[in-house]
């Protein structure tokens, strides 16, 4: 039956049925999931959580730029579980339900390293990964931003909010990927049928993020285990909210199961200037650390906080884990990792 899609109302078929073997009697698999970018941060967090689940077959395909099979030694050799080095500026061919689309280097300099690449990754990469989506009739999940808010002029950021984007500077390669990223994802929703869910994540942080990432959280850490001043970057008044991993696989878990396509914001609204961070970081891990000023980058957003009423109505989500809680949490993953115990 021709289905009415989105603003447009374009004439499209329903996309196709998922394969049969799902339906099949003594198949015990319900659920094939495609993670692309599962070697990373965030994405080998999603793995843990959805291995647990009996029934999903979990496939990681990562291009391992930013990420680890480290990260993943865990599901390496399970039955349900399958990693493939590949890139998905490439096509890919795979026979999956879902498709959590996380692929995308996101530390400012991993994502300004190679801004050409950046780019690829979000506009080819996600037409590929809509492809199969489409070829397939997979859910398909994208890991947007709320650096599509850019440098907000509106305080605290919801959904509605358009953004204030710089599309010629040196971070446009990840803003605006990511927003035509979103818009290839609403296209393929009115013009094919594809059913889309957009997560817009803002600042996440917790164990397993690289050492070497550059982010704040992690910096300021990894500074503080190591007895070396925290850079706060100047001005130092900006804010951001900062939200733990386990909170955001929750909340994209529950984003992929519902029925709301988003954007849906998923942040912890708690909000701190990087000088309180520093502060927080320096009270709870190594009182006697040195706080020094930096030098900034271009385009730093002033502020960003999310607004979650929606997350919190269409998804029943909101973050459990206080920074406070979270930092320790960190701390004794980095410290393990960086072979210096603590000191009581
Ligand atoms: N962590 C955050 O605060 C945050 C905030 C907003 C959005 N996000 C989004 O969430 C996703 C995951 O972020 P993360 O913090 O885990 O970052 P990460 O850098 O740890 O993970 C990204 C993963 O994608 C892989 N990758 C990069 N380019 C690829 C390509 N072309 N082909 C295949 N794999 C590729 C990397 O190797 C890595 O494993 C990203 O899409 C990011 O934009 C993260
Ligand atoms: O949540 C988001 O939407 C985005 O947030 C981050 O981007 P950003 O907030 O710039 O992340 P950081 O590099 O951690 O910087 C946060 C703030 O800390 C400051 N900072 C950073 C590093 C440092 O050593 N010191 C320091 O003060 C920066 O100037 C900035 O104001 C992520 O890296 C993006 O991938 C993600 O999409």
């Amino acid at each position: 039956m021709a289905k009415e899609a989105g603003a447009n109302n374009v004439s499209v078929k329903p996309p196709p049925e998922p394969s049969p073997l799902r339906k099949a009697k003594f198949f015990k698999a319900k659920m094939r999931i495609l993670v692309t970018g599962g070697a990373g941060f965030i994405g080998s967090h999603l793995v843990d959580k959805l291995m647990e689940n009996d029934e999903n077959e979990v496939i990681v395909v990562d291009n391992y730029f930013t990420g680890s099979k480290d990260n993943l030694k865990q599901w390496i050799g399970h039955p349900r579980f399958e990693l493939m080095r590949r890139d998905v500026t490439q096509p890919l061919l795979v026979e999956v339900d879902q498709i959590y689309h996380l692929a995308c280097p996101a530390s400012p300099i991993f994502y300004k390293y190679n801004p050409v690449k950046t780019l690829k990754t979000n506009v080819i990469g996600t037409l590929n990964m809509l492809g199969l989506a489409k070829r397939v009739g997979a859910r398909i999940l994208l890991t947007s931003t709320s650096e599509v808010y850019g440098d907000p002029l509106v305080h605290p950021q919801e959904e509605s909010y358009w953004g204030n984007v710089n599309p010629i500077g040196v971070r446009s390669c990840y803003d605006e990927g990511k927003r035509v990223a979103e818009t290839l994802m609403f296209d393929y929703h009115r013009q094919h049928g594809v059913e889309i869910r957009i997560a817009r994540i803002f600042n996440t942080y917790g164990p397993r993020m690289n050492i070497d990432d550059g982010r704040v959280v992690s910096n300021f850490i990894a500074q503080a285990i190591r007895d070396e001043p925290l850079t706060v970057q100047l001005p130092g008044t900006q804010t951001r909210s900062f939200c733990y991993v386990s909170d955001m696989v929750d909340g994209l878990i529950r984003l992929m199961e519902g029925d709301d396509t988003g954007p849906i914001n998923i942040g912890n609204p708690g909000e701190f200037t990087m000088l309180e961070l520093a502060e927080a970081v320096k009270e709870l891990i190594n009182p006697e650390v040195q706080i020094i000023t930096v030098e900034n980058t271009p385009d730093d957003p002033r502020q960003r906080k999310p607004v979650i009423t929606k997350a919190k109505e269409s998804l029943g989500w909101e973050p459990k884990v206080k920074l406070r809680e979270g930092i320790p949490l960190m701390e004794a993953d980095f410290r393990q990792r960086l072979g210096i115990p603590g000191k009581n």
